[in-house]
């Protein structure tokens, strides 16, 4: 390609970016104006609603069908999500905790979901996330609550026991974790391998082959197991990307984790009620009594009404020895007819139930 060619590409180039530029303003100053909106028509005490999850879920799939490349779908929903993200923090920027210290997956997660432009707080445990929200310190919280290798995060469930919270969106990542080390690791004598107890399992079976007699030590995040490493000669961290480049680590092993399809569940935790899209999930939980078929009985009204349960889990109920309560997600918005016979149907049943949350399916 000649000189000449390359210059009137770039020529064309700074001048879309001048049209690109002056198309996000014209975007960011309608949002201010949607502020505005929302502000004027506000009742007597009533709080304004600036993040609409729902309308955001709309815009992004609406990308995804009108995108025609090169570009691919992902890649484009993921510049507007941070377009969207931005034009948020002009009406007013969002709060969110999630499981820290920085440079976990949660907070990958929390960025995937809702940009970049939030204040980010990190919290030391999944109670706190959920004590934060519940104290109004924080808009939203984000928390994981289950991975495709090693199921369901028992934490994050037993918090929906003691707080009344409202499930508003998903989202789910791809976990690839690597064997990192230090500057002054001396790598022919690793004799301890730190991280999170689940990125542990995650990777067992690799462990097993690589560091059969190395000790495996569980601390509370990847993200601390990666800073610890960073002071100590003949130790390695299991952690992701986020850490890596956060304690300026390098990778001795990359992808190390046993299934290559490895990804967890993140839930957006807060107050928030989000209205249908059309392609939603619900989050209950029931508890029934202890009798003979009381599981068949909370089932038969799904498979019914054709409704398509994407998820059961039990934990202890903690209010009787060997009682339970099911955590159910399911297709479909708690306003929906069907839905809302369906629950009807179950609670007549059931000791208790409760709506987490109805929320977009996961959009990225
Ligand atoms: C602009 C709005 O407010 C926020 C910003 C959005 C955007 O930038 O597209 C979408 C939804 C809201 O989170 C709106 O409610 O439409």
């Amino acid at each position: 390609m000649s000189e000449q060619e390359l210059k009137a590409l770039r020529l064309r180039i700074d001048s879309l970016d001048e049209k690109v530029l002056e198309l996000i303003s014209e975007r960011a100053r309608c949002a201010q104006e949607v502020a505005r909106v929302k502000m004027a028509s506000l009742a007597e005490g009533e709080v304004p609603v600036f993040y609409r999850p729902e309308r955001e879920a709309q815009v992004l799939k609406r990308v995804m069908e009108r995108n025609k490349g090169p570009l691919g779908n992902e890649e484009m929903a993921r510049l507007f999500r941070e377009i969207m993200s931005s034009c948020l923090a002009l009406e007013q920027p969002l709060k969110v905790a999630y499981l820290g210290p920085e440079g976990t997956f949660t907070q990958a997660a929390a960025m995937k979901h809702f940009g970049h432009a939030v204040i980010s707080k990190p919290m030391a445990a999944i109670d706190e996330v959920f004590r934060e929200v519940a104290a109004g310190a924080v808009n939203f919280g984000v928390v994981p609550v289950e991975n495709s290798t090693e199921g369901a995060v028992n934490h994050t469930l037993d918090s929906f026991l003691e707080h009344d919270m409202v499930i508003c969106g998903e989202v789910e990542l791809r976990i690839h974790h690597h064997l990192l080390v230090g500057e002054n690791t001396k790598t022919d004598s690793i004799s301890r391998i730190y991280s999170h107890a689940q990125s542990l399992a995650q990777c067992r079976k690799w462990l097993d082959a690589h560091y059969p007699n190395v000790e495996r030590i569980a601390v509370s995040s990847n993200a601390e197991a990666a800073k610890r490493v960073k002071g100590e000669w003949n130790s390695a961290a299991i952690a992701g990307d986020m850490a890596a480049g956060l304690y300026g680590l390098t990778r001795l092993a990359e992808k190390i984790e046993d299934r290559p399809d490895n990804s967890t569940r993140f839930l957006m935790i807060g107050s928030q009620e989000v209205p249908p899209t059309g392609d939603d999930k619900t989050s209950i939980i029931v508890s029934m009594s202890n009798r003979p078929g009381a599981l068949h009985e909370l089932l038969v009204p799904f498979h019914e009404n054709g409704i398509d349960l994407t998820r059961i889990e039990t934990r202890p109920s903690r209010s009787g020895k060997w009682t339970y309560v099911f955590f159910i997600d399911f297709a479909g918005h708690h306003r929906d007819p069907l839905v809302k016979s369906v629950l009807e149907q179950i609670s007549q049943e059931a000791v208790a139930l409760k709506v987490l949350g109805s929320y977009p399916k996961a959009v990225l």
